[in-house]
C-alpha cells in the first residue's frame, strides 16, 4: 500500500501539489492529480499544500490495531521529536498511554541514534569521496530515484529508526512487532524498501497516535508516569534538532569548516545535491535533512507550536531525567548489523527533441520567446520545463493558465455570437407583434396584459393547449419593469419531480447521487426578473409546498441545504387544467391556488377567435416564409375562407402547423386551397349549404360526397390547366377513370370544348 492516498473527488486540480513537489512526482489525470510513486521521495509537501486535503496519509491505524489485537508483543519506538508534539503530557504519561493502548514496551528512537553514531564516525574516517548522510529517508530516496550517480556517496549505514527496529527484534525475537512513531512521512516509504524491509513493521505519525488515544478516550495528562524500556539515550535526544546529528554523532561542527557541510530544507538540500552531482563541490561530509528546522519540522509536526518552542521542548526533555526500566537483556545486548546498501530506483522518462517541445509550446500559444511567460501557475518553473513534462505525460495542456484564459475569452466570444443568433431566432419566433388578433376576446386579453404587466402581481394564465399561454407570459414580462432582466421558462412536465425541485431551487453538493457540486436553481437565475412555470397543474403537492414558501417568504432553500437565500422573482404560471377541480379532488393545494390566482388571464381558443383567422393566417405565413426561406407572397382567398370556415379546435399551434405544411407543399408563390389538408376543401364546399337532415345518414351523405368529388375533379383540372391526362396524373387515378368522372359530373363536354377552342386559336 502506498503511504499517500489521493481522494480523487476532493481534488480540484489547483496544481498546488505540482508546484510544491520538488521532484515533479505528480501526474495530472483528467479530473485529479496523482502521485507517481516511482518518483516520489516522501517529503510530504503535497500533503501540507493541498488546500482541499485531497492528499492524505494512508491509514496505518487499522494495521496497528490489528497487531495490538493479535496477542503477540508489540513495541512502540518514539521518534526523537516526540516531546515537541506531545507537549501537553510528560514522556512518562505518553509511555503510560501507549501501554494502555496495548503496547508491551515503549522505547526512545534516540537510542538508535547512539547505535549508529560509531558507524558514522568510522565512515567519515575511511571515506575517499564526499559522503552524504543517510539518516533522512527523503534524502536517500532523492539520491536513489533522481541522482543515482551519487548512490556511492551515501553513508552505508541504516537510519536510527531501522537500527532500533533491528535492535529490539534481536533482543525480543522476530515474533515481536515494532511500530515507529514520528513526524516523518518518508519513514513510511523507507520501511517498504527492499533493502530495509522487516526491521520496522509499521510507521505511524504522532497525529495518528493521537487519534488512537482519542478513540479510546485516553487522557494522557491524567495518567501516572510509566517508565520507558531499553537503553536510556543521551545526546541522541537532540538528534531531531537542526545540526543535532553532529552532537549526537560526536562530530565537532565548526561554522568555518568547508569540509563538513550541513543543510536543511528542500531548497538547500536540492541545491547541494545538484552541486555534488555536477562535481561543483567536494566536502568530506554533507549532512542533509529535507525538512526545514530538521526533524522537529517534519510534515507530521505539531503546527500549534513555533519552531522555537518545539526546539525548547526537545532540549528540556534532553536535560530532564526520564523514568527507565533497565533490563540486562538490553544493556548487555550484542551489537546489531547496521550496514545497509542502496540501489538505483531511477525511473527514466523519455527526453523530447527540440521540435517536440516547440510543438507543445505552440499548442499553448507560445510562438516566440516573448510568449513564454514562465508564470509558474502550472507548477513548473519555466514554460519549457512544463512542455517537457507534457511530453513525458506528467502534465497536460490545459494546465497553462494564460492559454486557458485566452481560450475562455475566445469561447466566450463564440458563445456570445451563438447567443445573439439564438436571441434573434427567438425574436423572429416570438416577434414584437407577439399576440396577433383583433377579435374582441384577443383584444380583451391584450388589455389585461397591459394592465398587469407593469405590476409585481403573480399571474395565472389559463387556456387550452396551444392557445398562446407562453406568448402571453412573454408579453407580460415585456410590459413589466423587469424586462431588462431574465425571463426563465420552466416546463413542469418535462422532467421528474425530484429533478424539477433541484432545477428550481438548486442543490447542495452530495445531497443526492450525482450532486457532485453545489448548483444554483432557476429561481436564483431569474433573480430580479420573471419565472414562467408552464403546466403548473402537473407539479406534486410536495413541490407545491416549496413553491408556496417561495411566494410567501421570497426565499429559496436548495435541496440538501439548510440556509435559505432571498430572491426577488415575479411568478407567472400557466395551466390547461382546472385547478379548481384539483383543489376539490385534492391534487392541488388550496393555499397555492389562491396565491396563484391573484390575477388570471383566460386565453380564448381559436374557435372563438374566428374573426382573427385571416390575420393569424398571414402572420403564420410570414413565420413559415422566414423559417423555410421560401418566397411565398400570400394565401389565395379561397384558402383563407376555407380556414375561416373550418371547425378549428382550440389549438392555435395547429393552425400554425397547417400553414407551415402548406408552405412546404406549394410549388407556387401563393398557398392554395389544395395545399391545405382535404378537410379544408370539404368544409369550404359546404359554404352556403342548407341545414343538414340528420335523420337519414345515407340520404344526407350522397349529395355531399358528389359535391366534394365534383369540386376535386374541377380542382385537379384547374391545377393541370385543363389538361385531362395531367389532371388524372395529379389525382393519381387512371385517365379513363378521370374521363368517367368528368362524364358523371357533366364536365366532359365543357372541358373538351374548352381545350378544342384553345387549340383553334
Ligand atoms: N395570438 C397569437 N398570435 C400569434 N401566434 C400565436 C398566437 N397564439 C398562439 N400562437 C402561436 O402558437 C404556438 C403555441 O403558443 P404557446 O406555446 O404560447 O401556447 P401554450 O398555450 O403555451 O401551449 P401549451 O399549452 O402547449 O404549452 C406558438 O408558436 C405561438 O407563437
Amino acid at each position: 500500500m502506498y503511504p499517500i492516498v489521493t481522494i480523487t473527488d476532493q481534488c480540484r486540480k489547483c496544481y498546488s501539489c505540482v508546484r510544491s513537489c520538488p521532484v515533479k512526482a505528480i501526474k495530472v489525470e483528467k479530473n485529479y492529480t496523482e502521485i507517481i510513486f516511482d518518483r516520489c521521495i516522501g517529503c510530504g509537501n503535497c500533503l501540507s499544500t493541498c488546500p482541499q486535503h485531497a492528499k492524505v496519509i494512508a491509514d496505518n491505524i487499522t494495521k496497528t490495531e490489528e497487531l495490538l489485537g493479535s496477542g503477540g508483543p508489540v513495541v512502540a519506538v518514539l521518534g526523537c521529536s516526540f516531546p515537541a508534539f506531545f507537549h501537553y503530557a510528560s514522556p512518562g504519561q505518553l509511555a503510560a498511554g501507549l501501554h494502555q493502548l496495548g503496547f508491551a514496551e515503549v522505547h526512545e528512537g534516540a537510542s538508535g541514534v547512539e547505535l549508529i553514531a560509531g558507524e558514522y564516525a568510522e565512515a567519515i574516517r575511511s571515506a575517499d569521496l564526499p559522503l552524504i548522510s543517510s539518516h533522512c529517508p527523503a534524502v536517500v530516496d532523492l539520491v536513489e530515484r533522481h541522482y543515482p550517480q551519487l548512490i556511492g556517496n551515501l553513508v552505508p549505514v541504516v537510519t536510527h529508526m531501522l537500527a532500533m527496529g533491528r535492535f529490539v527484534k534481536q533482543v525480543l525475537g522476530d515474533r515481536v512487532k515494532v511500530i515507529y512513531i514520528s513526524s516523518c512521512m518518508a519513514g513510511k516509504f523507507e520501511v517498504q524498501a527492499e533493502e530495509t524491509k522487516g526491521a520496522v513493521d509499521v510507521v505511524l505519525t504522532y497525529r495518528e497516535l493521537e487519534s488512537m488515544f482519542r478513540a479510546r478516550a485516553i487522557d494522557l495528562a491524567a495518567l501516572d508516569d510509566a517508565p520507558f524500556d531499553g537503553r536510556e539515550p543521551n545526546m541522541g535526544r537532540i538528534f531531531a534538532l537542526s545540526q543535532g546529528s553532529f552532537k549526537a554523532f560526536g562530530i565537532e561542527a565548526d561554522p568555518l569548516d568547508t569540509e563538513v557541510v550541513t543543510a536543511e530544507g528542500e531548497v538547500n538540500v536540492m541545491g547541494i545535491v545538484k552541486d555534488l552531482a555536477a562535481g561543483r563541490i567536494s566536502p568530506k561530509l554533507v549532512d542533509l535533512r529535507f525538512c526545514y528546522d530538521g526533524c522537529i519540522g517534519g510534515p507530521g509536526r505539531n503546527d500549534d507550536l513555533t519552531e522555537y518552542s518545539r526546539r525548547n521542548l526537545v532540549i528540556s526533555h534532553y536535560r530532564k531525567k526520564t523514568p527507565y526500566r533497565v533490563t540486562p537483556a538490553y544493556q548487555d545486548a550484542d551489537p546489531v548489523p547496521l550496514k545497509r546498501t542502496f540501489s538505483s530506483k531511477h525511473a527514466k522518462l523519455p527526453i523530447p527533441k527540440g521540435a517536440d517541445v516547440k510543438k507543445i509550446l505552440q499548442a499553448t500559444n507560445k510562438f516566440t520567446q516573448k510568449d513564454e511567460l514562465n508564470c509558474r501557475t502550472c507548477g513548473y518553473r519555466t514554460c519549457r520545463e512544463y512542455a517537457v513534462a507534457v511530453y513525458q505525460g506528467l502534465a497536460d495542456l490545459e494546465m497553462c493558465l494564460p492559454h486557458n484564459l485566452q481560450q475562455l475569452e475566445e469561447e466566450r466570444g463564440r458563445l456570445i455570437q451563438k447567443y445573439e443568433l439564438a436571441k434573434r431566432e427567438l425574436d423572429r419566433e416570438y416577434g414584437d407583434e407577439f399576440i396577433v388578433g383583433s377579435d374582441s376576446r384577443t383584444l380583451e386579453v391584450l388589455e389585461q396584459i397591459k394592465q398587469v404587466g407593469p405590476t409585481p402581481t403573480t399571474v395565472l394564465v389559463r387556456g387550452e393547449s396551444g392557445t398562446g399561454k407562453e406568448l402571453a407570459a412573454r408579453a407580460i414580462h415585456r410590459y413589466s419593469k423587469r424586462n431588462d432582466k431574465p425571463l426563465v421558462t420552466v416546463n413542469c412536465t418535462t422532467i421528474t419531480d425530484s429533478l424539477l425541485e433541484s432545477e428550481l431551487f438548486g442543490h447542495k453538493k452530495g445531497s443526492f447521487t450525482g450532486a457532485v457540486a453545489d448548483k444554483k436553481g432557476l429561481f436564483e437565475a431569474a433573480d430580479g426578473g420573471t419565472i414562467f412555470l408552464d403546466e403548473i397543474g402537473d407539479i406534486t403537492p410536495k413541490l407545491q409546498g416549496e413553491l408556496l414558501r417561495v411566494l410567501d417568504l421570497g426565499e429559496v432553500r436548495p435541496v440538501g441545504g439548510t440556509v435559505a437565500k432571498r430572491v426577488d422573482v415575479r411568478l407567472i404560471a400557466a395551466t390547461n387544467k382546472s385547478l379548481e377541480d384539483g383543489v376539490r379532488e385534492g391534487w392541488f393545494r388550496e393555499d397555492l391556488y389562491y396565491r396563484l390566482n391573484v390575477f388570471s388571464i383566460m386565453m380564448p381558443p381559436l374557435r372563438s377567435r374566428v374573426e382573427s383567422i385571416p390575420q393569424l393566417a398571414h402572420h403564420f405565413l410570414e413565420k413559415a416564409r422566414n423559417k423555410l426561406n421560401k418566397n411565398i407572397e400570400g394565401i389565395e382567398e379561397r384558402a383563407v375562407n376555407a380556414m375561416v370556415k373550418y371547425p378549428w379546435p382550440g389549438n392555435i399551434r395547429e393552425m400554425q402547423n397547417v400553414i407551415e405544411r402548406a408552405a412546404v407543399l406549394t410549388h407556387d408563390d401563393v398557398i392554395k386551397l389544395g395545399n391545405l389538408p382535404l378537410s379544408f376543401a370539404e368544409s369550404y364546399a359546404e359554404e352556403g349549404e342548407e341545414p343538414i337532415d340528420l335523420r337519414s345518414f345515407k340520404k344526407e351523405r350522397e349529395p355531399h360526397v358528389l359535391r366534394v368529388e365534383k369540386k376535386l375533379i374541377q380542382r385537379y383540372l384547374a391545377d393541370a390547366g385543363g389538361n385531362v391526362s395531367k389532371a388524372a396524373q395529379l389525382a393519381n387515378i387512371p385517365r379513363r377513370t378521370f374521363y368517367r368522372l368528368l362524364d358523371k359530373h357533366g364536365l366532359k363536354g365543357r372541358f373538351i370544348r374548352a381545350r378544342e377552342e384553345e387549340f383553334d386559336e
